[in-house]
């Protein structure tokens, strides 16, 4: 490393730092003697019971949440982030010695992924603070469309004005679309050259927004079949011939690369893993950078400067050896106010913060920076000598390709300067890249096993971080300010519940392959607690049993007129309501140290019962039908949304609806229905007893009701209010009727059972 004497303090170029968290963890520690206690007195207390029944099982649920409280506590236990100089690492690294750094954009359909959306991910790529010769940018479009190798193109073009202006004026916010999205932006410079050429480049920008719009309406035809489009003729998106176009090469833009891989009905093409790895392979051939950056065609980078931030780690970190990956932090724009569906993450920092804190981050499928060897299934203590790989070895692992085999030959060896060194032009490659982006290439290698992103689960991310993991390597959080990448969310409450359900199935489906982390702690280099960090997450799906059974509890009770709770009057009720009320002031103290509204930890608090009784429980089934062999899971992708500034978005027009919960035919919801409905039958059922009584006398039948029990029915019912309203809305906004009919007679046939539970009394 060349380090120019001047400059060479011996300020470091990224630095730990470590929360203090002496409070959290008393709070938790006394939540878990609590949550112990309980335990103790239910079993002591459980031949006293006269109906054993519900006593058993809120023993049942109890321990499970005993066992995921240890859990969240071993993850939260020490806590810390990483700060990044880049201004430090400018004035000691030499440009040239930075890493070349292959970028990819995946997109897999220009429909429910808005293609202007993808654009703007390009194009904040394609403008970020770092030597343009050291990027290619590859966009992998799973949909075989036209239309988005057409706006690439028109994009690229675009870029060619975009990324100067964003140099010299030095913008914040590179991706257009939020750039434009107030005019405000062209105050932040009065100069008259600045007035002028940012009135010119959004008028480009509206012009390109105008060409895709446009270009989108019209279906494509095959007029000329002699044009850069012949190639998309006839085919089908599940269908077709692997397409790679290089759109720009050598200029003072990144290379921009279009990739389609091929695909066939008889082969499966796995998904997002598919689509990476398929991008790995041709990018070795084509530029093969020692780094690789991946995001998803709904996030953009957010802060110009996250290549030099990623760059810090990799000249700073003392271990650098030891990281396998950067992972930026995931992170939403124009989320709804409040958090309504509970889907922004918010609640995730402690967790986040906490995994850093031992063998890193979990890599999250977008915004994370992957050393090309570690993909190529490399352990941090393997020494690999080019010469020494066998032809026959690396056949088996990589395939035929030789020009791949050879590329990973000198990224396993470490050689990054020879490969710096090729002077071949993608587009001269096109050839070899075609044959590795084929769709029986990875017949018989081990993409997709042991190399690559791994096939498997719903959640290939997880699944590849987990084994990157247990070769032994760490990960590290980088989250600088500006945050380095912003996405979109699920905007609607439906697509909210195919993500969600969508999580559950790949991360449970992961506890069934031999990627399970308790045994890869046994057998790998997983730390053990990494390895419990890891079950927190996978088990999320599990978690709707105990969930519904205990939110089923107290109807049950109040109906047959038992007991799941230490009554009201003994000395024992205060166990539980100590675990209510600390827990809940602890995950409020947490949410507005982190800023966060109240309003937001009341949605965040009830959607995380709703979500784990609804979509979770779907993820639990899905993965239970597939083990028997009863159904498969498939990746189902989620709508994006474009809030143009040009009002013909698809977006929600209305913006106070915004945030409203909308309904569509799918089952997902019925459980939280069924328990909604139950709890409001015992509830209607406990206030008619009461109503009979003489008001002298009403403490006394509340007690023999449960105060307990009556209470937790109330909490249930307020966690589900939002189906309540669901009922009385019209259209969109509210449950279709089939779903309210069949949940009611679900309720019903509950009820019926617990009568035949009553004991004559
Ligand atoms: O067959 C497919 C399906 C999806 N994708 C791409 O995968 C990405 C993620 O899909 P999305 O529908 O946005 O899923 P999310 O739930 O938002 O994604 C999160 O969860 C996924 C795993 O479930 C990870 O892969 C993602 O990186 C992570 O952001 C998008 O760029 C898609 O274009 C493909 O390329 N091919
Ligand atoms: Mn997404």
């Amino acid at each position: 490393m060349a380090i120019n004497t001047q400059d060479s303090t011996c300020l470091p170029l990224q630095e730990k730092i470590v929360h203090n968290n002496k409070t959290a963890r008393a709070i938790e520690l006394i939540i878990l003697s609590f949550l112990v206690s309980l335990l103790v007195y239910r079993l002591f207390t459980f031949k006293d019971q006269n109906q054993y029944i519900p006593w058993l099982l809120a023993l049942l649920c109890e321990s499970w949440f005993t066992f995921t409280w240890i859990l969240s506590m071993c993850i939260k236990w020490n806590q810390c982030s990483m700060k990044t100089y880049p201004d430090r690492l400018l004035k000691r690294v030499n440009e040239f010695e930075f890493l070349p750094v292959d970028i990819f954009v995946t997109t897999a359909d220009p429909i429910l992924e808005p293609c202007i959306l993808t654009m703007n991910t390009v194009l904040s790529l394609l403008a970020v603070d770092y030597p343009a010769n050291k990027l290619a940018l590859y966009l992998s479009d799973d949909s075989c469309s036209p239309l988005i190798y057409y706006s690439l193109v028109e994009t690229t073009k675009f870029a060619k004005l975009w990324v100067p202006f964003c140099k010299k004026y030095n913008i914040q916010v590179r991706a257009p679309f939020r750039y434009f999205t107030s005019n405000s932006t062209l105050l932040e410079d009065d100069s008259l050259e600045f007035q002028h050429e940012w009135k010119k480049i959004k008028n480009e920008y509206d012009d390109l927004y105008k060409k895709i719009e446009v270009a989108a309406q019209s279906p494509f035809t095959c007029d000329d079949r002699n044009s850069d489009f012949a190639v998309f003729c006839d085919v089908h998106r599940s269908d077709h011939q692997a397409i790679i176009k290089v759109i720009s090469e050598n200029t003072d833009l990144p290379h921009v690369i279009y990739i389609s891989r091929e695909k066939n009905l008889k082969h499966h093409h796995h998904y997002k893993a598919g689509a990476m790895n398929a991008l790995a392979r041709v990018s070795a051939i084509m530029t093969s950078a020692p780094l690789m950056l991946n995001v998803d065609c709904d996030m953009y980078a957010n802060n110009p400067q996250v290549f030099l931030h990623a760059m810090c780690i990799v000249f700073g970190y003392k271990n650098d050896q030891d990281c396998g990956f950067i992972q930026f932090p995931q992170a939403f724009y124009d989320g709804l106010k409040d958090d309504p569906f509970g889907n922004q993450l918010a609640n995730y920092y402690y967790l986040t913060n906490g995994i850093a804190a031992i063998q890193g981050p979990f890599y999250s499928g977008t915004n994370c920076i992957h050393r090309r060897k570690v993909i190529y299934g490399l352990s941090p203590n393997d020494k690999i000598n080019s010469g020494n790989i066998r032809n026959e070895d690396s056949q088996k692992v990589f395939g035929k390709s030789f020009e791949l085999r050879e590329s990973a030959a000198l990224i396993l060896s470490g050689s990054i300067a020879k490969i710096e060194n090729r002077t071949t032009r993608p587009s001269s490659l096109i050839e070899p890249a075609i044959h590795v982006a084929s769709c029986s290439y990875e017949y018989g290698t081990d993409w997709g096993k042991k190399v690559g992103w791994l096939y498997g689960s719903t959640t290939e991310d997880t699944l590849t971080g987990v084994s990157i993991h247990a070769r032994g390597w760490k990960s590290i959080m980088c989250s600088p300010d500006p945050l380095a990448f912003l996405g979109c969310v699920p905007s609607t409450y439906p697509s909210s519940l195919t993500q969600q359900k969508r999580w559950a199935i790949g991360l449970l489906e992961i506890l069934f392959t031999d990627k399970n982390p308790l045994l890869l702690t046994l057998k790998g280099n997983l730390w053990f607690r990494h390895a419990l960090a890891y079950y927190w997450i996978c088990l999320w799906g599990a978690r709707s049993i105990p969930e519904i059974c205990y939110a089923s509890l107290p109807a049950y009770c109040i109906i047959t007129g038992s007991h799941f709770l230490p009554n009201a009057n003994e000395w024992a009720f205060i166990i539980p309501v100590s675990i209510f009320a600390i827990y809940n002031v602890y995950v409020l103290w947490e949410a507005t140290r982190r800023g966060v509204s109240l309003r937001t930890w009341w949605n965040l608090q009830r959607m995380g019962r709703v979500t784990t009784m609804t979509a979770w429980l779907f993820g639990f089934l899905s993965v239970m039908l597939k083990l028997m062999g009863l159904s498969k899971t498939v990746f189902e992708v989620t709508q994006k949304e474009h809030k143009s500034n040009y009002g013909d978005g698809v977006g929600d027009k209305d913006d106070k609806n915004a945030g409203k919960f909308t309904y569509d035919k799918s089952p997902v919801i019925m459980p939280g229905v069924v328990i909604l409905l139950v709890n409001m039958t015992a509830l209607v059922n406990g206030v008619l007893r009461l109503s009979k009584v003489h008001y002298s006398e009403i403490w006394i039948k509340m007690l023999e009701l449960g105060l307990g029990e009556m209470f937790c029915s109330v909490w249930v019912f307020l966690c589900f209010w939002e189906f309540l309203k669901g009922f009385f809305r019209k259209g969109k906004y509210g449950i279709p009727s089939t779903t309210i009919s069949k949940s009611g007679c679900l309720a019903l046939f509950f009820v019926h059972l617990c009568r035949r539970f009553v004991q004559p009394s």
